[in-house]
């Protein structure tokens, strides 16, 4: 290890916490898990910088009176490496994968940081912010000791084999032709640069993450003066073919491979555009590059395409959902399978499966409350502010029921001079590739019609480019005489939004006659951002999704096609999307 250098922020010294090791998981009947923590070792911290990154030197301070005087190491933790949580007033959670910067194999530290104050744990966390970002906001000076420039920030944040990949998927035709047959993406996309055409003509436009070039394409349309097209996967060379194919458009369009966090670009940019939404917006941590692009690329008061993004979430209650999720655990319960017994892994199974978000396109009318939303203004948000997103959330139920967990959707928003356009994920609007998810509680709550939920959505970046996923919500009721609010049941949940259960090919919850459902639709009041459904979902039950692009591609191309042949409709459209 080098020592830090001069040129890094100052080192900067906390006392009085203590470190807990983590010593195992328990987990207990009603399935939560709970750490086992290992005698508390009293620390002083010492927040640092050498070339390989900020980390957190801990010491072991010897108890008073003690025979050792010298200060012992206790663990040097690299913030690149390492997530830490906030998980009470006092306690930080601290997990450290230090395979990095040992010789010897890999190696996982998870301990529990506790602080004598509040105001300890609020100023050492935000010290470890302020110090991952100081990390990133220095140049690279010259070939010397300190090298961190904003060239690492995507490889000192996301595991390579992620990353791998990740562009390896991108740099499919198929997956960006996946993209561009969701009309309602691209063709919001479409009009929102069309009509605001005045915001493009005679600009500099940077298209952040260009794929197949869609985008800068339609910049260009929109008279742009000339467009820079970054793509760091291999569709960066399909980009160039489809770009010079579009002749004179392709003059005013040059490609760049390479990733937006390292390449240099000749001028700034009036204008960014961007498809950085991933499910639950967040997914794929896309949108920290769109803000890195933003600070590196865009002129002050430059404008976003799009300039903001809002998660929905309201909870729901759907029995089929949930019995399909428990009943998959089942298998798990034979204690005669070829003789072995299989119950021992039962409980594992069943926080697996309660463990995978939900994607499909599910009936509005399974929402039990009004959405609330959590804004992320692209023009304003700091890189970091997207590493810990933590939302309160507060619901009054519309009815009796059994809340299984939390639906969400997004937003964005194409703030343009003449027309604002959002495109929107909703259930009940138009379907998109996104659909919605949902997290399922392996504990439903019991409410009353217009008793309170409440609870927390708390997610956590990790270096696979997706979140972490901690959910708490609970069945509240007012406190009599006050306004404050008590509570009566509790259920948590802990998934990876890395590991989506895609569940297009499932029956739809409600299988209503279409007359049932435009009844069921005129009687209710549509939930605050959601616009209810206006038709049922595919006729015959078929895969969802071949069913949208089905039904997208009879709109868009205006031709008569069999609507009931899923599978003979997509194997059409593959064969003749790019001749269209
Ligand atoms: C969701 S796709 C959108 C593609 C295209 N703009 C469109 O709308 O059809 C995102 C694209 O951004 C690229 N991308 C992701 N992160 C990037 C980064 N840091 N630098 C450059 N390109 C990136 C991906 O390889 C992928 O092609």
């Amino acid at each position: 290890m080098e020592d830090s250098s001069s040129d890094s922020p100052p080192a900067r010294a906390f006392n009085g916490m203590s470190v807990f090791p983590l010593t195992e998981m328990v987990i207990d009947g009603t399935s939560e898990v709970w750490p086992t923590f290992g005698r508390p070792i009293s620390v002083s911290a010492v927040l640092k910088m050498d070339r390989h990154g900020s980390f957190v030197e801990f010491s072991r301070i010897p108890p008073p009176g003690a025979e050792v005087e010298k200060v012992e190491l206790f663990t040097r933790c690299y913030l690149h490496l390492s997530q830490v949580m906030k998980a009470g007033p006092k306690l930080q959670m601290w997990t450290v994968n230090d395979s990095e910067d040992t010789d010897g194999p890999s190696k996982m530290l998870a301990f529990g940081l506790q602080f004598g104050l509040q105001k300890e744990n609020d100023e050492f966390h935000s010290a470890i912010q302020e110090h991952r970002n100081n990390a990133t906001k220095l140049e690279t000076v010259d070939s010397g000791t300190m090298s961190i420039s904003t060239e690492n920030k995507f490889e000192r944040k996301i595991e390579s084999s992620s990353a791998k990949m990740y562009f390896h998927y991108y740099g499919q035709l198929l997956h960006q032709q996946n993209m561009m047959q969701d009309y309602v993406r691209t063709g919001t996309y479409y009009a929102a640069v069309i009509e605001n055409h005045a915001d493009f003509e005679g600009k500099i436009v940077v298209d952040v993450g260009a794929g197949s070039g869609i985008l800068s394409l339609f910049a260009a349309q929109a008279g742009a003066k000339h467009v820079y097209a970054v793509e760091a996967s291999a569709m960066a060379e399909y980009a160039r073919k489809l770009i010079a194919g579009n002749h004179p458009l392709s003059q005013r369009i040059t490609v760049i491979h390479g990733k937006v966090e390292e390449v240099e670009l000749p001028e700034k940019a009036d204008i960014l555009i961007s498809e950085p939404m991933g499910t639950l917006l967040v997914n794929e941590r896309m949108l920290e590059s769109y803000i890195i692009a933003r600070d590196r690329f865009l002129v002050p008061n430059g404008k976003m395409f799009p300039s903001r993004g809002r998660i929905h979430m309201a909870p729901f209650s759907d029995e089929y959902l949930y019995g399909e999720i428990a009943n998959k655990a089942l298998f798990w319960q034979q204690q005669s399978y070829y003789g072995v017994d299989l119950t021992p892994l039962r409980d594992t199974a069943f926080q697996g499966y309660f463990s995978q978000p939900v994607v499909d396109a599910f009936d509005p009318r399974l929402l039990i409350a009004q959405p609330i939303m959590h804004n992320i203004d692209f023009l304003t948000a700091k890189e970091e502010d997207l590493y810990e997103i933590d939302i309160p959330l507060e619901f009054k139920s519309s009815v009796a029921a059994r809340v299984h967990g939390l639906a969400c959707w997004f937003d964005v928003l194409f703030d343009g001079s003449t027309v604002q356009r959002w495109l929107t994920t909703a259930p009940g609007s138009p379907t998109t590739h996104w659909y919605q998810i949902r997290c399922v509680l392996s504990q439903p709550l019991y409410v009353l019609a217009g008793q309170p939920i409440t609870g927390r959505l708390h997610l956590i970046a990790h270096s696979s480019q997706s979140y972490t996923i901690h959910l708490t919500m609970s069945a509240s009721s007012i406190i009599p005489g006050s306004n404050r609010v008590g509570t009566l049941q509790t259920s948590t949940a802990k998934l990876d939004l890395k590991e989506p259960y895609y569940r297009m090919t499932q029956s739809p919850a409600f299988a209503w006659s279409q007359q049932e459902q435009q009844q069921q639709v005129e009687e209710l009041p549509a939930p605050q951002g959601v616009v209810m459904m206006q038709q049922p979902f595919s006729a015959d039950n078929e895969d969802v999704n071949q069913d949208l692009q089905s039904q997208q591609f009879v709109v868009s191309n205006g031709l008569q096609l069999p609507q009931h042949n899923p599978q003979q409709l997509q194997q059409y459209q593959q064969q003749n999307f790019w001749s269209s």
